[in-house]
């Protein structure tokens, strides 16, 4: 697809999932429900941003009635875009509270990379800049360009610790014997006459009058039968030598970087060393992240069909490599009314749930975005694993992803879904897009993308390849606990040395919760 037909079946997406008609729908819609009505099946060409099958996917949902619909919402004959295949209208269409608009036609899984550009434009932009204590920034983006608010270095400062000397050598010493000379923080008193030297220290400002800084290790202090001590050069010490003249790296209003700059631990220090207290930054989005499933143990081992809970743990500091403040996570009933209040309750800017997006009898997800009036933007995504997860927006400027209970799906979502959302939430810059030759042969979906865990390793031939790793079945998470990064499979799969678009997964990242212990605390552990 060339990236107009992207642009164009990106805009249709939109439009579908706004309630609009697209107009590369309307042929479909007037060849039939859902156009052509092909089953979908190994080897199916993409056909639109939503494929242009009529029946069923395989992953809908057996979402019951839709009790909370009043007659003539929601129905393809309202919006006259196309229909779904029954006539009872999805749970993602809003209730009448929240549609000012025609009702949103019937939202069905859209393409990977579809899903991706519609969560990151699913918000109306980033949360509006705040000014806070340096501390506070790292992991933000900077909401204005850092200025330089000082010349750096903002004195001439001597690069070695040795001797400020003036001309050329040899020099008187003026603070002869152990005197330390003119240390770092301190003001040197008097110029240097020509021909004098002083003792300096790394940092130290150099006196007005020097030409040059002398290592120590390259000169030598005579006595002379005079008294006085003498400074001579082992080595020629040029004009200019190890002092790092004022400005060097900076003037005071250069422009250190860019609005958007990600505060990076480097960026923190060189806001401090340019004299900054605090910074304007887009503030973490904040999110909630609530796990379903009265399936889920909290502490100790599995027992009586009951498993641990993978997803509480894993998500906040995920969460937090994204760029998010993520809330400690709530583990809610599988009930209705347990997950609507929660839902209705928040304040966060994103909602995060797991499990429940499927057609279970306890999957209460859909029902209750429909009960709340939620607008779906996303509802399936043609990726393996993870499927069924969802986006939707619960106010113009509070969204919702729905991430499959399946621990690999739900990263599989985290990443497809909640990454590019919470990207513009934070007015973070997408990283640089890039491929890896994959190591093996990798096994393609006939029709979806896949994604699979994969580590690095260096290949004579190729140099850094992408090697998949087992385990990566919906419900494990042992392949991506040792992966670097999840390979992007384009339907059909991919041959050893087929470059491959990599899904880098946030290891290094910041993953300290705000708040949590140093590593160094009071209690000690330095050594
Ligand atoms: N009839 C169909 N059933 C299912 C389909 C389908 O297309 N038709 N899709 C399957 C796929 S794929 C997925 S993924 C799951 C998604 O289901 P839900 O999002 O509703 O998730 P649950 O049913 O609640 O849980 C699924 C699975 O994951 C386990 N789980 C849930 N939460 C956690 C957690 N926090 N930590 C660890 N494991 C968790 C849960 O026990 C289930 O085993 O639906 C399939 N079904
Ligand atoms: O999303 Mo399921 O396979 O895709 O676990």
């Amino acid at each position: 697809m060339t990236e107009g037909e992207f642009d164009a079946a990106l805009d249709d997406a939109l439009a579908l999932a706004n309630g609009a008609v697209p107009a590369g729908a309307r042929h479909a819609a007037a060849s039939g429900p859902h156009g052509a009505g092909r089953a979908p099946g190994a080897g199916d060409a993409y056909d639109g941003p939503y494929g242009a099958w009529s029946e069923t996917p395989d992953h809908a949902h057996a979402r019951g009635t839709a009790p909370d619909n009043p007659p003539g919402t929601g129905t393809p004959a309202d919006t006259g875009a196309p229909s779904g295949t029954g006539s009872t209208p999805p749970v993602g269409t809003p209730s009448p509270a929240a549609s000012r608009t025609p009702d949103p036609a019937p939202v069905a899984p859209c393409p990977w990379h579809t899903a991706r550009a519609i969560a990151r434009r699913a918000a109306p932009g980033p949360l509006p800049p705040e000014t806070a204590p340096l501390g506070e920034a790292l992991g933000r983006t900077l909401a204005a360009p850092l200025a330089a608010l000082t010349d750096l270095p903002s004195f001439d400062t001597s690069a070695m610790d040795g001797w400020a000397v003036s001309g050329p050598g040899p020099w008187h010493l003026d603070h002869p014997g152990d005197a330390p000379g003119i240390l770092a923080g301190h003001v040197p008193t008097a110029p240097l006459a020509d021909g004098h030297a002083i003792a300096i220290a790394t940092g130290a400002r150099v006196p007005a009058g020097a030409t040059a800084v002398l290592r120590s290790e390259h000169g030598e202090v005579r006595e002379m039968t005079d008294g006085r001590s003498r400074l001579y050069a082992l080595r020629p010490a040029s004009p200019g030598q190890d002092i790092r003249p004022r400005g060097q790296e900076c003037r005071s209003g250069d422009q250190l970087l860019a609005s958007g700059a990600l505060v990076t631990p480097a960026v923190l220090g060189l806001a401090a060393a340019a004299g900054y207290d605090e910074l304007t930054t887009y503030p973490r989005p904040r999110v909630d992240v609530f796990v379903l499933g009265d399936e889920l143990l909290r502490h100790g081992l599995p027992h009586e069909g009951r498993i641990r809970d993978a997803l509480g743990p894993m998500l906040g500091p995920w969460l937090q490599a994204l760029g998010a403040e993520a809330a400690a996570p709530r583990h809610l009933a599988d009930d209705p009314d347990t997950l609507y209040e929660a839902i209705a309750g928040s304040r966060a800017d994103v909602v995060i749930t797991t499990g429940g997006t499927a057609g279970g009898p306890v999957d209460h997800v859909h029902p209750t975005l429909h009960r709340l009036g939620s607008e779906v933007l996303v509802d399936g995504v043609e990726v393996r694993p993870g499927h069924p997860m969802l986006l939707a927006r619960i106010t113009p400027h509070r969204h919702l992803v729905g991430l499959p209970g399946n621990p690999l799906a739900a990263a599989s979502g985290l990443l497809t879904l909640a990454e590019p959302l919470l990207r513009t939430l934070s007015a973070r810059r997408a990283p640089a897009p890039y491929r890896t030759p994959l190591w093996s042969s990798v096994h393609g979906h006939p029709r979806d993308t896949r994604l699979v865990p994969v580590s690095y390793r260096d290949d004579d031939r190729y140099g850094l390849m992408a090697e998949p790793l087992h385990f990566h079945g919906p419900a494990m998470l042992r392949g991506i606990a040792a992966a670097d990064a999840l390979a992007v499979i384009p339907p059909g799969g991919g041959d050893r040395g087929t470059e491959v678009e990599l899904l880098e997964l946030p290891w290094a990242a910041d993953w300290s919760p705000p708040g949590a212990t140093p590593p160094y605390g009071p209690s000690g552990g330095a050594g």
